[in-house]
């Protein structure tokens, strides 16, 4: 794992505990080709291109792209495309067998999509409650098994009596296997 101190970072990351969890959960292999959905920084589409076959990043916003692409030469990923756009629209057209889900504007349009073209291993990562129960109805009612994890992360800091613990936002892992 890269720890997150060693990104670049403009918008927001996936923090380091987050992206241990969620790419155990993706069980990645040298075959799978994964798009990542709303990219962001790319905490997660580094970590995936160093174990997959390929990564699609896509996202909407430039500054995340930006700052993707400096994440991506920081690291020498060469196995990662870059997609300036909406997800909802740019996965219509690619080929992939894995997908990871950082971000969910419009995410009713991304899993009817990632449905149709039934890719059997989505991870979703999630922090607003109603964008979770959002999520888990959908892909339910698209026949998916679901493993949902909610990850209460907090990191010691050394201060002046000793170690302190400072809590992170708690963000649910959805994993989901047709
Ligand atoms: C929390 S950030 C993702 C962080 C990223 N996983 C990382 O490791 O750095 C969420 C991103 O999703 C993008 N996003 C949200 N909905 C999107 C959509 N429908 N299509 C493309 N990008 C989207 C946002 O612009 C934002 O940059």
């Amino acid at each position: 794992m890269i720890p997150d101190d060693q990104f670049v970072k403009r918008v927001p990351l996936t923090k380091e505990e987050i992206r241990a969890i969620s790419l155990y959960k993706l069980s990645l292999s040298k075959d799978d080709i994964v798009a990542d959905i709303g990219s962001g920084a790319g905490g997660m589409s580094v970590e995936i291109a160093l174990r997959a076959k390929k990564v699609y990043s896509i996202d909407l916003n430039r500054e995340a792209i930006e700052n993707l692409k400096e994440n991506l030469k920081k690291f020498n990923i060469k196995n990662c495309e870059i997609i300036h756009g909406k997800a909802e629209e740019a996965i219509k057209n690619l080929e992939f067998n894995k997908a990871f889900i950082g971000g969910t504007k419009n995410i009713e349009e991304i899993i009817k999509i990632l449905a149709e073209k039934e890719v059997s291993h989505i991870v979703a990562n999630t922090i607003v409650l109603e964008n979770t129960l959002k999520i888990v109805k959908l892909l339910e009612s698209y026949n998916y098994k679901l493993d949902i994890v909610l990850a209460n992360i907090s990191k010691a800091k050394k201060i002046s009596p000793g170690y302190i613990f400072f809590s992170h936002n708690p963000i649910y892992i959805i994993t989901a296997l047709l």
